[in-house]
């Protein structure tokens, strides 16, 4: 499997399933897609401001459920094995991505398992194990998380940074070279934890020093 970014933005995800696990895989989504939630019982569990529906599709009710709400994904999160795998059938009949909660091997084509991630800003960290040892991702996870501090910060500056330099028309060597030189430097990185504008000046230091009035 080759991890992807997917913007979900004005795409529908629909859920079957409304425990702890249909939870989650509700409130990771629901922070770009409309988030549909179909079970006869939810988890007293945040869903993320999903739409929850109340009801048991039966296996032969899972397709009409894909062709009303037209999902750019389905995730199979119930405890019910067959349901699961009626869901994974009517979805890849359809060309509709699909997660399925309950297995970790024998993928086909649209399969997709969901990483453990971090985020700061626009910058995103995705761990997953190949299906072997979700609890293995998860710790990786929580190791990393502190590692990724004002990342997004650095990210907004040296986007800002990039743009300029191209727009003054510095070569591209030299654009490339200062870039790096910010995002490697101690003291740009130390100055961003206590606020951008400090972290700009000292950045515009480093710059200045590797391209100089020299385009
Ligand atoms: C294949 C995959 C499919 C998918 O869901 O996409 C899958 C499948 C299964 N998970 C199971 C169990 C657990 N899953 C977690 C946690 C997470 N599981 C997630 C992803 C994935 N889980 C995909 C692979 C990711 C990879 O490649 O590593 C995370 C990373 C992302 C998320 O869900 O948000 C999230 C951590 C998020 C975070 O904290 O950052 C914990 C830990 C806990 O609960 O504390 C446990 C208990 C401990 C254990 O068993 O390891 C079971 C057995 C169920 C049973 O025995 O009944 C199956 C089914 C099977 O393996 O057959
Ligand atoms: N991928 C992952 O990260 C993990 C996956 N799992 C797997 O995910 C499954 C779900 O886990 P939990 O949320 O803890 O289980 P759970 O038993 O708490 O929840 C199952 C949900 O499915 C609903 N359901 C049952 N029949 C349904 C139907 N016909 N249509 C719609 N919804 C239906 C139930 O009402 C309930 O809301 C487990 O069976 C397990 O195999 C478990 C832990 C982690």
């Amino acid at each position: 499997m080759i991890p992807l970014l997917h913007d979900f933005a004005g795409e529908t995800v629909l859920v079957f399933g409304g425990g702890p696990v249909g939870a989650r895989k509700a409130r990771r989504f629901a922070r770009e897609a409309r988030v549909v939630v179909v079970a006869p019982e939810f988890a007293d569990a945040d869903f993320g401001g999903a739409e929850r529906v109340r009801e048991a599709p039966a296996p032969d009710e899972v397709g009409g459920w894909l062709d009303r709400t037209d999902p750019a994904l389905v995730v199979a999160a119930t405890d019910d094995g067959a349901l699961n795998a009626r869901v994974e059938s009517e979805a890849r009949g359809r060309g509709v991505l699909v997660n399925r909660t309950d297995e970790h091997g024998g993928r086909d084509a649209g399969s997709v398992v969901v990483p453990a991630t971090v985020r700061d800003g626009d910058v995103v960290v995705s761990i997953s194990t190949g299906g072997a040892s979700p609890a293995l991702s998860k710790h990786l996870r929580e190791r990393i998380e502190s590692e990724l501090a004002d990342a997004g910060a650095m990210a907004d500056l040296t986007g800002e940074l990039r743009d300029r330099l191209q727009r003054e028309g510095v070569a591209p060597e030299k654009r490339r070279a200062a870039v790096r030189s910010v995002v490697e430097n101690d003291r740009v990185w130390k100055h961003l934890g206590e606020g951008a504008s400090k972290a700009a000046q000292e950045a515009d230091a480093v710059v200045d020093g590797v391209v100089g009035d020299d385009p």
